[in-house]
């Protein structure tokens, strides 16, 4: 008979169990494989209650600094504009040699926050796993969020190699394919590929609900899937995207420029009959739509 491994933990806490803490609950409790003990701390006792609800967790509790110290890693799954405070109380109880961890959408200015509560003997390994929905709180959580997904890590120099390994074991056993790069790299990559995305649904949404109230009709009513799948992303959690938004600020904000001018190109070749360009800009986006399904499925 083949024991099964030790799980790679004794104790994670889990700060913020929301949608993407909540998951890695779930995959914890699932096989065990993440810690022996769970930890959950958050702020709101209606969270509170439903996590214990839920049994994902060994112990839930708003005493972050109490969970702190008993833990070999501390996960911080806040939004990102919490991350600096939230940090500032976790690391000085943590144990010498314990991880700390985060998931935040944004990398740059996370770890600007992080870095000045940062002590030599707590190793920080900041991460952000791309994988989500539009829900959030804990009841959002499921264990499969995380399968075949990318998770972005983005090492710190001078950080031990033993607490990067252990974090992308982590994501690992919750399913994920991990890839390192800097910070900077990821910003700009998640500004393109997820934060512009959400501002034009937000815009897009909110530019349809203006026409309605200013022609009193019925455009929302008539809307079929094309702009339903614009509202499923719209309807994500105001505050996170906010703190995204402005914690990402240049980067969203170069994208969005491209994006106008690439836009404005495209305004320009209906304005004047320009068949090529146009089919040329939709043959693109069904050839990535296309190699999207295919990584997915493979
Ligand atoms: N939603 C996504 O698709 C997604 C994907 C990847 C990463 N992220 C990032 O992961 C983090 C969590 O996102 P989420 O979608 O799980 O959010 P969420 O809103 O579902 O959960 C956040 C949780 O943090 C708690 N919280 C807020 N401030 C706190 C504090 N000071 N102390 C303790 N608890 C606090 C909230 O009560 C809530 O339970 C964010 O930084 C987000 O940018 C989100
Ligand atoms: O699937 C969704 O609804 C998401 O918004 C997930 C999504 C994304 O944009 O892809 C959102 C934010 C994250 O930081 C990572 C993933």
């Amino acid at each position: 008979m083949t024991s099964a491994a030790a799980p790679l933990f004794e104790t994670l806490t889990v700060v913020g169990p929301g949608l993407i803490g909540a998951s890695v609950l779930h995959r914890g409790r699932r096989d065990g494989t993440l810690a022996k003990k769970l930890i959950a701390v958050d702020i709101n006792p209606t969270f509170r209650e439903r996590v214990r609800q839920l049994g994902i967790a060994d112990e839930v509790t708003d005493d972050l600094a109490g969970a702190a110290a008993q833990s070999d890693c501390v996960m911080l799954c806040v939004p990102v504009g919490a991350m600096g405070e939230v940090a500032a109380t976790a690391i000085p109880a943590m144990k010498p040699g314990a991880i700390l961890t985060d998931t935040g959408s944004t990398k740059v200015s996370v770890i600007d926050a992080i870095r000045p509560s940062l002590r030599p003997d707590v190793p920080y390994v900041p991460a952000h796993p791309m994988a989500g929905t539009e829900y959030s709180g804990p009841d959002a959580g499921f264990a499969t969020l995380f399968d075949n997904r990318w998770c972005l890590l983005t090492p710190l120099d001078g950080m031990p190699d033993t607490a990067t390994t252990a974090i992308t074991t982590l994501w690992e056993l919750c399913g994920a394919r991990t890839r390192t790069m800097t910070p900077e790299h990821h910003d700009r990559v998640c500004a393109i590929v997820s934060h512009l995305p959400h501002l034009l649904a937000f815009t897009i949404c909110g530019t349809a609900d203006d026409l309605a109230d200013e022609t009193r009709s019925e455009v929302l009513e008539f809307a079929a899937s094309g702009f339903r799948d614009f509202t499923r992303i719209a309807s994500s959690d105001p505050i996170m995207w906010r703190d995204i938004f402005l914690s990402n600020r240049e980067a969203v904000l170069e994208m969005l420029s491209r994006f106008l001018e690439d836009a404005q190109a495209m305004a320009r070749a209906i304005r004047w009959g320009d068949s090529d360009y146009i089919v040329d800009r939709i043959e693109r986006g069904r050839a990535i739509r296309r190699s999207l399904l295919e990584n997915r499925q493979a």
